[in-house]
């Protein structure tokens, strides 16, 4: 049978773990065909990063035209897009199309992958876009310019335009997602905490999972809740495993490699 396509724009982490690689992964476990628009190479491993390259923006605009000009994309994510430049051109192509922005701006070790051009781009173009945006707490204190509580954060980015998810991730416990609508009070999505430390590329793997189930048709509550079920699922596999020496990957496919 013919999958659904969704698209991912995002950068390469040569450790396997998030941006692309999570992303591709995360679309084959759940039945999706995957192409990309790659932006930036990254040197990283568990440890973190080491060096990054923005791709030329000429590029990145040819592998994209190559993308929608061929293939029928269903959905897409966007998340580590280094500059303005490419934050714009992304608002200009992908407006009217179901479109996750997963805005990565900090890495977990505090390397800076946005900084405040990229953070302006975001507001102007990117976010209005969005049918769905998905920081995490950090995120959005870093896109609203202030931090506040996370449903009331939740709440002021969804004035802006898209759907909002404010991710919780944390490994004891439970975490709490905010799914926030455009003038809706913003709702508690509290689910179990899997304690591990093998969970870099989290947030990559949410999104995508979030763009696989828009691209297979699923409506926004349908997919944010799939998709936050394949995350937890994920990380359960990964308890499993050491890989590294630093955080290691969350599985973003089973072991053996059977569909999710
Ligand atoms: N240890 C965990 N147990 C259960 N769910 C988790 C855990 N860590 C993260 N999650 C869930 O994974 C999704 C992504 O959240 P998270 O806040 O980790 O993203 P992120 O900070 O953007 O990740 P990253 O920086 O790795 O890209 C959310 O639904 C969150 O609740
Ligand atoms: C390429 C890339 N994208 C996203 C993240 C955030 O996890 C990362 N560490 N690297």
């Amino acid at each position: 049978m013919t999958p659904a396509v969704a698209l991912t724009v995002a950068g390469t982490d040569s450790g396997g773990a998030a941006g692309i690689a999570a992303d591709l992964a995360t679309f084959a476990a759940l039945g999706v065909h995957g192409a990309c628009v790659v932006t930036a190479v990254t040197a990283q491993d568990t440890t973190g990063i080491r060096d990054v390259h923005p791709v030329p923006l000429a590029s990145v605009e040819s592998q994209l035209d190559a993308v929608l000009d061929d293939l029928p994309v269903a959905a897409v994510k966007t998340g580590m897009l280094g500059t303005p430049e490419v934050v714009e051109l992304l608002a200009r192509h992908l407006a009217g199309r179901p479109l996750v922005v997963d805005p990565v701006l900090v890495a977990t070790s505090g390397v800076v992958l946005g900084d405040e051009h990229v953070v302006a781009a975001y507001r102007a173009h990117l976010l209005p876009a969005a049918t769905v945006i998905t920081p995490n707490a950090h995120e959005a204190a870093v896109l609203l310019g202030r931090a506040t509580d996370p449903a009331t954060a939740a709440a002021a980015l969804a004035d802006t335009g898209p759907a909002v998810v404010l991710t919780g991730g944390g490994t004891r416990g439970t975490c709490t997602d905010w799914l926030a609508l455009p003038g809706q009070r913003p709702v508690a999505r509290t689910h179990r905490a899997v304690p591990t430390t093998n969970d870099h590329g989290t947030g990559c793997t949410f999104s995508a999972a979030l763009a696989a189930h828009l691209a297979r048709g699923a409506d926004l509550d349908a997919a944010v809740h799939h998709a936050g079920l394949f995350t937890v699922r994920q990380l359960d596999v990964s308890r499993r495993w050491t890989l590294g020496r630093g955080r290691g990957p969350v599985a973003h496919t089973t072991p053996t490699g059977e569909p999710a």
